[in-house]
């Protein structure tokens, strides 16, 4: 599924937070959203996932206008795993993940064989099935984000927004996430701060800065010491990574 915004904006009483951002994104492809603090990547996230509202624009999924979908009919298509998402504390880890099942589920149905292989599938996905019975609130900061992924996984959306997924993970982990957001078969839209995993995973790259887009497109053409230094304030050398053709950026001190 296609994922298309044309102009949005957004803001709150006086104060504009996103300004004119236009985007697409193809079927299958995944584009890393980057840009300092504050710069308006969490609040363009939730503009495109139908949480919040535009002041002007417009969000098109598949060629459809999320605002005109509900959010049930939405959740079916679309998952997003916010920044500290939070859960009730006193239920295990299988009960977050089956939560992902919700939009799928009508009242009278049970719990059927399909809603159980999605579940369990998650749960592997994200090396959490050793967990499944745990409590909640007993997991570590990187387990619990973990469990949010798989939580999203267990919706099988086709469209997936991601804002910071690899918060508290350890790096074994920050790579398995990406790769499988990166090799999952739909399209994509996540916000990272680490430039060179948003390098390595993202076939096309968007720029934030005071809620606007300054640059988009591949990790070569946006990632140029130049950009980092008036965007993000440091001075860097990029090389190409003759492994995979992509730059890899050292910061300099
Ligand atoms: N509801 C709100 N009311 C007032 N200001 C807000 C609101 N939501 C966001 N902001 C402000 O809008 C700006 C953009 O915030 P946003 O969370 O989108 O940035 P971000 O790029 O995701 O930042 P970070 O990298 O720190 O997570 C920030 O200055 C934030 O303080």
């Amino acid at each position: 599924m296609s994922v298309l915004a044309r102009d949005l904006s957004w803001g709150v009483g006086q104060k504009t937070i996103v300004t004119g951002i236009s985007l697409s994104v193809k079927e299958g492809e995944t584009l890393g959203l980057i840009g300092p603090n504050g710069s308006g990547k969490s609040s363009l996230l939730r503009l495109i996932a139908g949480l919040r509202r535009p002041r002007s624009g417009t969000v098109e999924i598949n060629g459809r206008d999320i605002s005109g979908v509900s959010r049930r009919s939405l959740a079916r298509e679309v998952a997003f795993v916010q920044q500290s998402a939070s859960t009730e504390t006193s239920v295990s880890v299988r009960d977050v993940v089956k939560l992902g099942r919700t939009p799928h589920r009508s009242a009278l149905a049970g719990w059927s064989r399909e809603d159980e292989d999605a579940v369990r599938g998650a749960l592997e996905r994200v090396d959490m099935a050793g967990h499944s019975s745990q409590a909640w609130q007993t997991l570590s900061g990187g387990e619990r984000q973990r469990v949010h992924i798989a939580r999203a996984l267990a919706q099988t959306p086709n469209v997936m927004f991601l804002d910071e997924p690899t918060n508290h993970l350890d790096i074994h982990h920050q790579i398995e996430i990406l790769r499988m957001v990166r090799d999952l078969d739909l399209t994509s839209i996540v916000a990272l701060h680490d430039l060179n995993l948003a390098a390595m995973f993202c076939d096309r790259i968007m720029v934030m800065q005071g809620g606007t887009a300054v640059a988009c497109g591949t990790p070569e053409e946006v990632l140029t010491a130049p950009l980092l230094r008036r965007v993000f304030r440091v001075d860097a050398e990029i090389s190409c990574e003759a492994s995979c053709g992509r730059p890899h950026i050292r910061f300099a001190l």
